[in-house]
């Protein structure tokens, strides 16, 4: 049977990157989506913004929405400070196989959790079921229709705490304009935008952070 491109971009990094170095990892799948197959990675550009603002917020706890085949979790936990947690969210289960491939090789596999299903049930049982009381930053880049009603969930969920960073790719292409009107309009946030540019062209795109004023 074919291969995915999914599974192409494994193939990749399995032959190219180091094991156990989470940048080699980076830098293959950047290499490949960029002068092979595009793909729907973070990318190079809006990655380092996300390092800066990861970095800023030295989180204890992660949620990322949308794992896809791993990097953003792979870039994410290569700066996490010791015994600091990622819960990332896949939907899709052939993703969630190829990313938990990635996080193993890149030899951060016990700092991250893939967590499988959607985005709102997974939601729902983190206090219950995953321990969690609130979360310290949040990478949405999952659905794009999908950013605005989890925050208001989470919001609902006492999943927010004041400071808690909340971070979303794609808010120009493809976008969410929904969640950037809430967000900015909204008292109980602060938001900056970062100008980028989408993964691997020069289409425009960037990222929105909302920080919780709780
Ligand atoms: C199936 N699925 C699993 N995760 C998701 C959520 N992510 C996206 O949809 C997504 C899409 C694009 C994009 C698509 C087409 C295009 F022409 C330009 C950009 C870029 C991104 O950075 C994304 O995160 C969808
Ligand atoms: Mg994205």
């Amino acid at each position: 049977s074919s291969r995915s491109k999914e599974q192409r971009i494994l193939d990749f990094v399995l032959k190219h990157a180091v094991p156990g170095d989470p940048t080699s990892v980076l830098n293959a799948i950047d290499k490949y989506c960029s002068q092979q197959e595009w793909a729907m990675n973070v990318g190079d550009e809006k990655g380092l913004i996300l390092d800066r603002v990861m970095q800023e917020a030295s989180p204890s706890l992660v949620l990322e929405l949308g794992t896809y085949c791993g990097y953003s979790a792979v870039r994410m936990a290569r700066l996490l400070k010791q015994g600091a947690q990622i819960l990332t969210v896949e939907f899709n289960r052939d993703n969630a196989d190829i990313a938990r491939q990635v996080l193993e090789f890149a030899g951060v596999k016990d700092k991250v959790q893939i967590l499988e299903g959607s985005s709102e049930e997974v939601i729902r049982q983190l206090q219950k079921k995953h321990a969690v009381d609130t979360v310290d930053f949040i990478f949405i880049d999952h659905w794009k229709d999908r950013y605005l009603p989890d925050t208001k969930l989470m919001e609902e969920l006492g999943l927010l705490r004041k400071g808690t960073v909340i971070l979303a790719d794609n808010v120009i292409f493809p976008g969410a304009p929904d969640f950037l009107q809430y967000v900015r309009s909204s008292p109980k946030y602060d938001c900056t935008y970062y100008p980028s540019h989408l993964e691997y062209l020069d289409a425009e795109d960037g990222l929105e952070k909302a920080v919780y004023k709780g």
